[in-house]
């Protein structure tokens, strides 16, 4: 494609027809208009998120939510359709990513690896330890690609088409911490023991993997919050540590401590209350289903847009836990009256401790992680709340009473 034809893209999307993949794919970094960053780019195979709806036309979508026309206030298009991503040119290259420390998962990879390259021809990206084992099984695999340093990582995005997971949650997990801007569309497949947002089944990979190479195949965006730390020795609000994004949740609780936290929560200034229990989970709608509703919250359906708010075991009779619109910024300050710190951790990782004075800002984060459906997003969230939970299990009640009486109480 030319410069110039590319260009016009660029600048002609205007969201009209759905969201293109350089728009959702684009990141701040590389707006600018340089030959290098754009040539990256034209690598990647090209597509297109649209709105889908059962007899409704795909591609309309509408920029109007709210109508406030003469005076009347009608909700013309909701914001959390279900997704569509049908390919407006074939994908190149796919990132396989997999559990460590697992035989299966290690055997399944080498099998999709060969697959991928010989039958659809494509070029292929795993993590440097996978390279490595592949190697150790056969020379044959040296056309498998990988990156040297963190700076690659970063770079990622701009070159690979699709995400396979080979894992439970937990690699859904590492493969969105992996990109800390836009995120190419996930594949999970299920090779653990609960595999709540892994919906692919390993056994039927190929045919999973055609359907979705093909495409249309429906997306649910899971939205992710953007946490910042801010140390009290800080002089102000911008001398803050990296950014880390969370696609479950941040915690934030007592750590080894047996003192109760002391968590002064505010949201966008407003003062909300002080957490005292054994900590403050805020959590994004997919991590509603993993340790918030463990503490108790609602579980959510991963497209609506929202934080959980949902205290742990808050030593408090009427403490119940809240959702929160998406567009608000939480502040969470643990206060100088504080008996000891607390430690904040990020989708179970990373802890870091935050000391008397800390804080913790919370907010949605603008890209999401779009991940594959084996149906649709409903379809799949509540197969995996009576599957993987056994939600609302419960033996069904059966009428035992002689039939005639049953007729007589009617009459
Ligand atoms: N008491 C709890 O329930 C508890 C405690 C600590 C951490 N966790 C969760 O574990 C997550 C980290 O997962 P991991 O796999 O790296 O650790 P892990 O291996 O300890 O697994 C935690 C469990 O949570 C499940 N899980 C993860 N995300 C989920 C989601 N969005 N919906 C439903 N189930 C989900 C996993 O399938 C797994 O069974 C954290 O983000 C946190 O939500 C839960
Ligand atoms: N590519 C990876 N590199 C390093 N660690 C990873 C990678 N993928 C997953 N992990 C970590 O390995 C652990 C186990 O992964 P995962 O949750 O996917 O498998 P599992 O525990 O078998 O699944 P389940 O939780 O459903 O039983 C998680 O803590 C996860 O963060």
């Amino acid at each position: 494609m030319q410069q110039n034809e590319l260009d016009k893209i660029f600048d002609e999307c205007c969201m009209k027809h759905g969201i293109c993949s350089h728009e959702v794919l684009r990141d701040r970094g590389s707006d600018s208009s340089s030959n290098v960053d754009r040539s990256k780019m034209m690598r990647k195979a090209s597509f297109k998120l649209s709105w889908w709806c059962k007899g409704e036309n795909g591609d309309q979508h509408k920029h109007d939510i709210v109508s406030f026309e003469k005076g009347n206030i009608t909700t013309a298009e909701r914001s959390s359709k279900q997704i569509s991503l049908k390919w407006e040119s074939d994908p190149q290259t796919v990132l396989i990513l997999t559990k460590p420390n697992s035989v299966s998962v290690r055997i399944l990879c080498a099998q999709m690896v060969r697959w991928l390259k010989e039958k659809k021809k494509l070029n292929i990206y795993v993590e440097p330890r996978v390279r490595a084992e592949l190697l150790t099984e056969s020379s044959d695999f040296n056309y498998v690609q990988t990156w040297k340093d963190d700076q690659e990582i970063l770079l990622l995005h701009t070159k690979v088409d699709l995400v396979i997971t080979l894992g439970g949650d937990g690699t859904v997990l590492w493969a969105a911490s992996m990109f800390k801007g836009p995120v190419p569309p996930i594949v999970p497949f299920s090779l653990g023991s609960l595999g709540f947002m892994t919906p692919f089944h390993s056994e039927h990979f190929k045919e999973c993997l055609d359907s979705v190479l093909r495409g249309p195949v429906s997306i649910t965006l899971r939205h992710r919050l953007l946490c910042r730390v801010i140390r009290d020795a800080a002089k102000n609000e911008y001398e803050t540590e990296e950014p880390i994004l969370v696609l479950n949740e941040v915690t934030i609780d007592r750590g080894i401590s047996s003192y109760l936290t002391n968590l002064e929560c505010y949201c966008d200034n407003s003062f909300v209350t002080c957490v005292q229990g054994d900590g403050l989970i805020l959590s994004t709608t997919s991590g509603s289903t993993a340790y918030s509703l463990a503490a108790g919250g609602s579980m959510v359906h991963p497209q609506v847009p929202g934080i959980l708010f949902t205290p742990i075991c808050p030593h408090s009779l009427s403490f119940r836990p809240l959702i929160l619109p998406e567009h608000v910024t939480l502040r969470i300050v643990v206060p100088f009256n504080s008996r000891s710190p607390a430690w904040a951790s990020f989708d179970g990782k990373d802890r870091k401790q935050l000391a008397a004075g800390d804080a913790l800002l919370c907010s949605m984060a603008p890209c999401p992680v779009p991940t594959a459906c084996q149906v649709d997003s409903t379809s799949d969230f509540l197969s995996s709340i009576q599957d993987g939970l056994h939600w609302n299990l419960r033996k069904t009640q059966s009428f035992d009473g002689p039939r005639e009486l049953q007729d007589i109480i009617q009459i």
